[in-house]
């Protein structure tokens, strides 16, 4: 069967469903993407599927775990949820399958994604290509970002002369710079790309504390506050910001801030944890190897027009949602595992020196067809 993948997928672009589960524990995304690995050809049907309360505290409690250490409810929440949503999908010939983060430790325990893609190929009869990001840890590299070599496809897709920053604000910010008059991702100097910092996950468990709900919905009470500029100041000297990228992120890697703003109202709380998020971006793009023509923003972050009025303020250049170029972010990182799958089906790259830090491109992901779950 993986044999019968490869050929499939080199015989010319095919369907592939990607989902991603991501830091900020809302749900699963889910996307189909007719791609050859190499270039976006269209974008098709895409769903969602959130946790519920219940789930979401099963995948909280397991925030930080690593496997043999009772992870096995949080893994069978993350198969459930994708075998539900992933089902309502016909035509794909490969499933991109991410996973749920619980830790993330690329130069220390590795990296771990709860969610077994071999449960999935046999539930969904369908080949999953899975466990994206360890071939790249053993390497040495960051594991994180992937979605960069997309970024990259959809930079040549909208047409970009320019080069653009993709900044996706999910629970944790991340950033790929895309120089698109170069021919390939994994070419010298095509991309650059690594996490900012904090993004919507301290906002999120502050709000979650505080109020009981999961965000900060059009960044309301955030607009109430007044920014703690201390705390803002303490942030941005953190070691993080100067540390010459690729670099990665945990979820909580941040978790201090809780702590830092906890004598502070909830809404100067959620005001001041809105301007980190916007202040950690500001710093990244001062890495960027020259000034983008405009920061396409991606993720649940871009639905905030508080953090948006933020970012506008400490950037230079357009800073606009990617809806703005046609491409759909509530979707593109699902739509990266797709693309990604197919990369991993036909044994192509899938991080490089700029995206991880990765001495050379290299590949990743386990391929699992159905029957050999059977
Ligand atoms: N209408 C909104 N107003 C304010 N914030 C929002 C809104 N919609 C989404 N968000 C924020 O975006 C988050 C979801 O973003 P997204 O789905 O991009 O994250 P993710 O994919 O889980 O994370 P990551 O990219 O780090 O893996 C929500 O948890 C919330 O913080
Ligand atoms: C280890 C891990 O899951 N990292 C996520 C997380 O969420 C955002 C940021 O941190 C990014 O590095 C990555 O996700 C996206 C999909 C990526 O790999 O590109």
């Amino acid at each position: 069967m993986a044999g019968a993948l490869k050929a499939a997928v080199e015989a010319g672009p095919v369907w592939s469903l990607g989902a991603m589960s991501g830091t900020s524990l809302d749900g699963v995304d889910a996307a189909m993407l007719l791609t050859d690995g190499a270039r976006i050809v269209d974008f098709g049907a895409s769903d969602y599927r959130p946790y519920s309360d219940d789930e979401r505290a099963v995948l909280r409690a397991a925030l930080g775990r690593w496997p043999g250490a009772g992870v096995e409810a949080a893994a069978e929440v993350v198969e459930t949820a994708h075998a539900e949503l992933l089902a309502g999908f016909s035509g794909a010939a490969v499933v991109g399958f991410h996973g749920q983060t619980l830790a993330h430790d690329p130069r220390g325990r590795g990296t771990h994604q709860a969610g077994d893609g071999r449960v999935l190929a046999g539930a969904l009869g369908v080949p999953v290509v899975w466990d994206f990001r360890s071939t790249d840890v053993r390497m040495g590299g960051e594991g994180a970002p992937l979605a960069p070599f997309f970024h990259f496809a959809c930079a040549k897709w909208t047409g970009a002369r320019e080069p653009v920053v993709f900044l996706n604000l999910g629970g944790v910010g991340n950033l790929t710079w895309v120089d698109p008059a170069l021919s390939a991702p994994d070419a010298a100097g095509a991309c650059l790309a690594f996490d900012t910092g904090p993004a919507n996950a301290p906002l999120n468990d502050l709000m979650q504390a505080r109020r009981g709900v999961a965000f900060d919905e059009g960044g309301a009470l955030a607009a109430e506050g007044e920014v703690d500029e201390e705390v803002l100041r303490r942030l941005l000297a953190a070691p993080y910001f100067t540390r010459m990228p690729p670099k990665s992120l945990d979820r909580d890697d941040f978790g201090w801030l809780a702590e830092a703003v906890a004598e502070l109202s909830d809404a100067d709380a959620a005001a001041t944890l809105t301007a980190c998020g916007a202040a950690a971006v500001g710093e990244a793009v001062a890495h960027c190897p020259a000034p983008p023509a405009r920061v396409l923003v991606t993720g649940g972050g871009r639905r905030n027009p508080v953090m948006m009025a933020m970012l506008g303020g400490t950037l230079d250049c357009p800073v606009e949602p990617v809806e703005a170029v046609g491409l759909d972010g509530d979707m593109l990182e699902a739509q990266a595992f797709a693309f990604l799958a197919v990369r991993v089906a036909r044994g192509w790259a899938t991080s490089a020196p700029g995206t991880t830090g990765v001495a050379a491109p290299v590949g990743g992901g386990i391929v699992s067809a159905p029957e050999q779950v059977a």
